[in-house]
């Protein structure tokens, strides 16, 4: 840090467990990876290359040497691996992460509709080789999970071998977790929290409201997702309670 505050949070490190910060890149270019990096690297923990961005992005394999070289793990979105499964290519998919040299991978099922047991056995087998982070929820407005489901969701999720599940919102944070008004569905929340270890869930938190709430409720090491690349330091500085959204938070802890 550039000089000294007392009483700040304390924020774990990099690698971290949690605390992490999932930045979802859509197209930037090799030009505003290394400004992003420059200046953000210390704080993203995995960048996902939002859902089949990949397909399309011109100088991927650059890209992805330039996030690895600075420590930062990449994955392709979920919607990747779905657009790719109900083609019946998942060999294919196996194929295109090994020669990007990704160690992550996202199973999801935001779009498509699959057997929950289909979907842990892709787990299972992926896990083999690669950390699995495994999207629980859908994309869809109208399909809406009673906590219970959430819960069952993302305990077998985890019992299948994710490494951690996310919660789903999308890039606009009004599906999943949130009302289609970006506000949180606070008590399927709390219900989650009280049968799944909360270190083993990313929130996708878009918004910065939403990052303010889950940093209200479970700390400064709370794991957020689906940050934009701009708001990488702005949400560091809502962890430490140095943004007013979050100042009298952390006084007097
Ligand atoms: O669920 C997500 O966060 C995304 C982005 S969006 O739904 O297309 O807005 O999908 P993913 O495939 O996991 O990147």
């Amino acid at each position: 840090m550039n000089y000294t505050i007392n009483n700040l949070p304390e924020r774990t490190e990099k690698p971290r467990e949690s605390g992490y910060t999932m930045v979802m890149d859509k197209g930037l270019s090799l030009r505003q990876v290394e400004d992003f990096l420059e200046v953000a690297s210390t704080y993203t923990d995995i960048v996902k290359l939002g859902w089949a961005t990949s397909y399309v992005t011109p100088n991927l394999d650059q890209k992805i040497k330039m996030y690895q070289d600075a420590g930062i793990p990449v994955y392709f979105g979920g919607t990747l691996f779905e657009a790719m499964i109900v083609r019946g290519q998942f060999d294919d998919y196996c194929r295109i992460v090994d020669k990007y040299n990704l160690q992550h991978v996202e199973v999801s099922d935001g779009s498509i509709t699959i057997n929950h047991d289909v979907k842990c056995d892709y787990i299972k087998t992926l896990a083999k080789n690669f950390t699995v982070i495994s999207e629980v929820g859908s994309k869809d407005v109208q399909k809406i999970f009673a906590p219970y489901k959430w819960i069952q969701l993302m305990k077998a999720e985890l019992e299948a071998g994710s490494w951690k599940v996310i919660a789903e919102a999308r890039e606009s944070g009004n599906v999943g977790i949130y009302r289609d008004s970006g506000e949180v569905r606070q008590g399927l929340v709390d219900e989650i929290l009280t049968q799944i270890p909360e270190q083993t869930i990313i929130w996708e938190a878009p918004q910065k409201a939403q990052q303010v709430w889950f940093i209200k409720l479970i700390g400064a090491n709370v794991n957020l997702g689906n940050i934009a690349p701009a708001d990488s330091i702005p949400l560091e500085t809502l962890r430490l309670g140095i943004r007013s959204d979050t100042f009298d938070h952390f006084l007097g802890l």
